[in-house]
């Protein structure tokens, strides 16, 4: 058992079909699974709870229930005070949420959710057994009207994507976990980041062995979104990074505030990596089928965005490009607009949603917000863990953009799924910070991790 985040390397994640082949291969040969979660949770418990009370297990009709069983009987063998059922005892130092785990197939019943109510009324932390109970596994998303905001959950077995993306990190406090001593017979759901490094750069370098960046965006009034993203592309590493300001007159600066940053403009700059839409408002419109035809690399975002899901002949565009060149980076709303659904259903299950747009449109798709899914055809999705409230500020996205037409420019064989996986794992690092953070801050954090 071991405390799991920050994580740098990749981890596999499961969902529950794949969790349960697991656990029935494990079963043939380990039978004692339960016995080695249970006691793993104990464990756990021993060390956490607050207090002479009661540890107050509350168990429900499953599995998850047995693991809590098993965990009660090990501490009241070591003299703890215990206490099994679905009423709160007296003060307690601990609760172990073992109602529902894997098995959650339905909204809670009164009953369970009356539970659930006083297990976060009590006052004690809250350990969940392998997942806050009402959370779904798959998706991270409650599945009635409430489901436990624990301060530790134990995942068991395997990792689950649910613990990671959607409402996951909200309920699961400090995760935890132990595979049981099992190691996982199939490939996994999807993978969970972990942290690239930086690009080489070689002794010999010079400014053209580091590729070139063309931000397209910064409409009259919004010129700040695009210098966010150049900034962001800079200070990753670009050798040269250059502005197509939308509505600027020729003779305006790129950025007043950073003089490496120059003017440039498509027909100039054919080998650049594009990042087009930051600020861009409707004008991007009209530029976008020859960025769409004319960028061997584009890293797509906010009005760009919603110009593509107006637009038919633009999504047919972007499913003539190569294979592998193409990054979208929407916010779930962006996603929605793009799959013509609703915002709500899109974020039922992030992880859906991101393959079905990346099949939809045959891009890389960065869906963005707590838990990033980065999704690509014929690629096996991946979950950022990183990253946390700091980040919801604006400009966060387009600083996103521009860190990945930087990574992008200095590799320029990578692929768009292998550029975003590392960029959103990078950006996500730089934002864990208590309090509030500025997105022109966010670069600078960005350049000196690395
Ligand atoms: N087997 C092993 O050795 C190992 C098992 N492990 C542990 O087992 C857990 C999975 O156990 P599980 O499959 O029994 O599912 P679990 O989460 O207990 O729930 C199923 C029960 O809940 C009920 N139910 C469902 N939804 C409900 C609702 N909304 N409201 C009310 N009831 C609801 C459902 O009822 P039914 O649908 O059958 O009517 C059924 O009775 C896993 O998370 C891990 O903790 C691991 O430690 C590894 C070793
Ligand atoms: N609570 C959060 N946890 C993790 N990442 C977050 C959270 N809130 C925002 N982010 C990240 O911050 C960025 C916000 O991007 P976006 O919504 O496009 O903002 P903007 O348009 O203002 O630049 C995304 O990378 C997103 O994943």
């Amino acid at each position: 058992m071991h405390a799991l985040l920050p994580t740098t390397a990749a981890l596999p994640l499961f969902d529950v079909a794949a969790s349960r082949r697991i656990e029935t291969h494990a079963l043939v040969h380990s039978p004692d699974l339960m016995e080695r979660a249970g006691l793993a949770v104990a464990k756990l418990a021993l060390a956490i709870r607050r207090g002479g009370g009661p540890v107050w297990v509350a168990c429900g009709p499953g599995n998850n229930g047995g693991d809590g069983h098993v965990a009660a009987r090990h501490l009241a063998a070591l003299g703890l005070p215990v206490h099994v059922g679905h009423d709160a005892p007296q003060r307690p130092a601990l609760v172990i949420d073992a109602l529902l785990g894997l098995g959650l197939n339905r909204a809670p019943s009164t009953e369970l959710l009356a539970t659930i109510a006083a297990m976060q009324a009590c006052g004690a932390p809250i350990l969940a057994v392998d997942l806050p109970s009402g959370l779904l596994a798959d998706t991270g998303q409650p599945a009635g009207e409430l489901a436990v905001r624990a301060d530790h959950t134990l995942a068991l077995l395997t990792l689950k994507p649910g613990l990671f993306t959607g409402e996951g990190r909200a309920h699961c406090g400090r995760l935890w976990f132990d595979d049981l001593g099992i190691t996982p017979d199939e490939a996994p759901t999807a993978d969970l980041l972990g942290r690239t490094p930086p690009p080489h750069r070689s002794p010999t370098a010079h400014k053209g062995s580091h590729g070139q960046v063309l931000v397209v965006g910064g409409a009259p009034g919004m010129q700040g979104a695009a210098r966010l993203a150049a900034r962001a592309a800079l200070a990753c590493g670009a050798g040269r990074v250059y502005m197509d300001l939308l509505g600027a007159a020729a003779e305006d600066v790129a950025d007043p505030g950073q003089p490496e940053l120059m003017r440039g403009h498509l027909a100039e700059l054919p080998q650049a990596v594009g990042v087009i839409g930051c600020g861009a408002g409707a004008t991007i419109a009209a530029a976008l089928p020859e960025l769409l035809r004319g960028l061997p690399r584009l890293v797509i975002d906010a009005d760009a965005l919603n110009a593509i899901a107006a637009d038919a002949d633009l999504q047919d565009l972007l499913r003539a490009r190569p294979a592998g060149s193409t990054a979208l980076t929407p916010h779930p709303l962006e996603a929605a607009r793009l799959l013509g659904r609703d915002t709500a259903g899109l974020q039922a299950d992030r992880l859906a949603a991101a393959r079905e747009l990346a099949g939809h449109l045959g891009c890389t798709v960065v869906l963005k917000g707590s838990g990033s899914i980065i999704a690509s055809p014929g690629e096996r999705p991946a979950v950022c863990a990183s990253g946390g409230p700091a980040l919801a500020t604006a400009g966060s996205g387009d600083v996103l953009a521009g860190w990945l037409g930087g990574l992008w420019a200095q590799q320029p064989g990578a692929s768009a799924h292998a550029i975003a996986c590392a960029g959103v794992d990078a950006h996500g690092r730089a934002g864990e910070v208590d309090g509030a953070l500025r997105a022109g801050d966010l670069i600078d954090r960005l350049a000196t991790q690395r």
